[in-house]
């Protein structure tokens, strides 16, 4: 690995992984900023993206085009699907889709357009050495579906047509477009998030609330498997 990008979505999702690294230099760019920071011997960027497919489909091919980074970790929060999941608890995607793209007026599924594909599945590898870390670390992670949209979702209907639809376990506005990018440009891609709510009529207090908690239990989380990589 030449060097590591770390991303989120939000500041709240990546403040708790910029205190680990010191020396950071700032680089504007493209309307977002980017830290990079040699940690242990290992160049990393960090940024975030702001929220949303676009916004992650613009810093996900920045950090692999422009800065050169050739393996993409994604650290954050997420709205629970699947009743296993409470809030605090880990996800890593093995594969991810995107709810919102609907071009079933012609006969194609949910999530699906010509010369792509429903699902994109994450790297194998990084999550073999994620597993490795949670037994290490005696916690418990579950791996499943992820499912991305450009809304953020809280009603039971829309969560159930997602579950319905995709089988997903976890719903968020951005892992889909990182999968996208980094299986286009050949980069292995880690997605990891901590419930902060159950996308239900509650996601939005619940989200207030847990953001900052949650946000902080996937970087611990994450910066473990960035020590074992
Ligand atoms: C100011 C409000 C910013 C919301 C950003 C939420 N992120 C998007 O990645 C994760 C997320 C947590 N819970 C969610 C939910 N119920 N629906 C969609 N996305 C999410």
């Amino acid at each position: 690995m030449k060097k590591l990008a770390i991303m989120g979505a939000m500041v709240e999702e990546i403040e708790p992984l910029l205190e680990y690294f010191e020396n950071v230099k700032l680089t504007e760019y493209a309307n977002n900023k980017y830290y990079e920071v040699n940690y242990k011997g290992l160049d990393i960027v960090i940024a975030y993206s702001k929220i949303g497919k676009v916004f992650a489909s613009l810093t996900a091919s920045t950090m692999i085009e422009k800065f050169g980074c050739d393996t993409l970790l994604f650290s954050g929060v997420a709205g629970a699907i699947n009743p296993k999941l409470k809030i605090g608890d880990m996800i890593v995607a093995n594969k991810l889709c995107q709810h919102d793209l609907d071009i079933t007026a012609f006969g194609h599924p949910h999530g699906y357009v010509p010369e792509g594909s429903v699902f994109v599945e994450s790297s194998k590898e990084l999550r073999e050495v994620a597993k490795a870390v949670a037994k290490e670390m005696g916690i418990e992670v579950i791996e499943g579906t992820i499912a991305t949209g450009d809304q953020f979702v809280h009603s039971s209907e829309k969560k159930d047509f997602i579950e319905k639809t995709f089988q997903a376990d976890a719903l968020e506005m951005e892992g889909a477009s990182v999968a996208v990018v980094c299986n286009a440009l050949n980069v292995p891609f880690f997605i990891l998030r901590a419930i902060s709510d159950s996308a239900d009529m509650d996601a939005g207090f619940d989200f207030d609330e847990f953001l900052k908690s949650s946000a902080k239990i996937s970087a611990d989380y994450l910066i473990k498997i960035v020590d074992k990589l």
